[in-house]
Order: structure tokens, then sequence, then C-alpha cells
């Protein structure tokens, strides 16, 4: 491969690791919860990540979105080295190109829908009008609803709302459908699926769903802190066509 279409194809990489590792505590105490992982997602992608509790699936997604540190390795973003940041180049990552949607929404109580999500658009660099973030979610209905309103499929529609508005370029989604019973999740999904297929926004999901694997773009299996299989999935679906 000549150097220009090596460089090329890592241009179209959103993430790659080298030997990640990462280590809590020290000691007979220390927890290895990630061993060596060396991995490529191409940008755009939707990703899922399965793998047993304690696995190392959020270790991994904290530091791939900067809200965590490695202990040994190297992690990029397209190209820049993310284990090479200062903390204040790693807040700039994130502000910029980080969205977060985790398991328990965190919209406040006292503000519509809208305002959830007008609440992070308002320090973002660069927006997309909000109401076009909740339309993509399916809730433009339910714009001046509060929380209290909303099902708990709807308010993690609103949070995925909240974190697309600032147009990231990768969304992070620590098992979003994980307090939703399986009917429920599956709006969550086709919300993300919508967003990745939409705006491009590369995803990453945890889940302990499996079948959650159906709906994606590639899926990587994990267990005691290492990669033990990536499976390229060139046939998915839409999460309403799985049997959950
Ligand atoms: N801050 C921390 N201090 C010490 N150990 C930690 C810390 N965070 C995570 N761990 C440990 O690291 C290992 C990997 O944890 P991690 O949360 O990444 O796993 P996971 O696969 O996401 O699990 P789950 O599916 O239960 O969320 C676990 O053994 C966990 O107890």
């Amino acid at each position: 491969m000549s150097e220009s279409v090596a460089k090329a194809k890592t241009a179209e990489l959103a993430f790659r690791t080298s030997d990640l590792s990462k280590v809590y505590g020290e000691g007979p105490a220390a927890v290895h919860a990630l061993r060596g992982v060396n991995l490529e997602i191409p940008a755009g992608e939707l990703v899922v990540l399965l793998g047993p509790s304690g696995s190392g699936k959020s270790t991994l997604l904290n530091i791939l979105g900067g809200i965590d540190r490695a202990s040994s390795g190297r992690a990029f973003f397209q190209g820049d080295e993310l284990t090479a940041m200062t903390d204040r180049q790693l807040t700039a990552y994130r502000r910029r190109h980080v969205g977060f949607v985790f398991q328990f929404y965190n919209l406040m109580p006292s503000l519509t829908a809208l305002e959830n999500v007008d609440l992070v658009a308002e320090i973002a660099t660069d927006p997309m009008p909000t109401m076009d973030a909740l339309d993509l979610v399916g809730l433009k209905p339910r714009a001046t609803h509060f929380p209290s309103e909303l099902s708990g499929g709807e308010q993690q529609r609103v949070a995925i709302a909240r974190a697309i508005a600032k147009n990231p370029t990768v969304l992070f989604c620590d098992e979003p459908t994980g307090a939703l019973d399986s009917k429920t999740g599956v709006g969550v999904l086709k919300a993300l699926q919508e967003v990745n297929t939409r705006l491009g926004t590369t995803t990453l999901i945890i889940t302990h769903a499996a079948a959650t694997a159906a709906m994606a773009d590639r899926v990587i299996h994990f267990a005691d802190g290492q990669i033990r299989e990536v499976i390229e999935n060139d046939h998915k679906v839409s999460p309403d066509e799985i049997s959950w």
C-alpha cells in the first residue's frame, strides 16, 4: 500500500487504539480493566459493544470519550492522539466532538423537553436548531412537555436529542436501554439508528441486549478487558425487525 493510500485510509477512521490498557489501583488490589486493546472504528459506523459485566466496556468508552485516561497504550481520534492530550485539549475534544447518552436520562425536571435540549445547545460551538434535534428523535410534538409527562423511552429520546444538538462527531451510549422494557427500548434504538443514518454520527452503543447486534455495522465482543471478536455486519436491520 502506498503512503498516500495508507493516510487516506487512516483519515476515514474515527478511532484507533494500540495496546490500550487501563489499571485501576495498585498492588494486589489492582484491577486490570483493559488489557492491550487494539481496535479500529471507521467513521460513520454504528458499533455495538457486547460483553459480560465488568469486562471493560465502559472503561473503553470513557477513554475514547475523553472522560478517563488510559494507563498505557495509545488511542487516536481522527488521527489525533487522545492519549497525548493535555486536560485542556481533552476538554476541547469533548466539547466539540463528543455526545454522551447514559442509562439514566438526567433531564432537568423543571425544564420542558425543548428547554432541556436548549441548555446544551446554548454552550455548543456548532449547534443544530434544537427543534430539529427533537424532530429527529420523533419528539417534536412533545417539545413543551416536562420530563414527568413523558415515558421513560421518551425521556431517553430527549436525552439523545440533547446529546446530538451540539452536532457531535461521535455519540457514546452506555446502556441506553438498560432502564427500559424491550418494546420501549426499540424506540430508543430506532432514534439512535436514525441519528446515525441521517447525520452520519459515529455511534458506539454498550448494551447487554445481545440482539441489538443485528442493527449494527460492527459488533465488538469484549471479555476480561480484551476484544474477543469483531464482526462486521453487512445485513443490518431496523430495531423493530429484531425478535427481542
Ligand atoms: N473507578 C474505578 N476504580 C476501580 N475499579 C474500577 C473503576 N471503574 C471500573 N473499575 C473496574 O474495572 C473493571 C471494568 O469495569 P467497566 O465498568 O469498564 O466494565 P463494563 O464491561 O462496562 O461492566 P458493566 O457491563 O457492568 O457496566 C471492573 O472490574 C470494574 O470493577
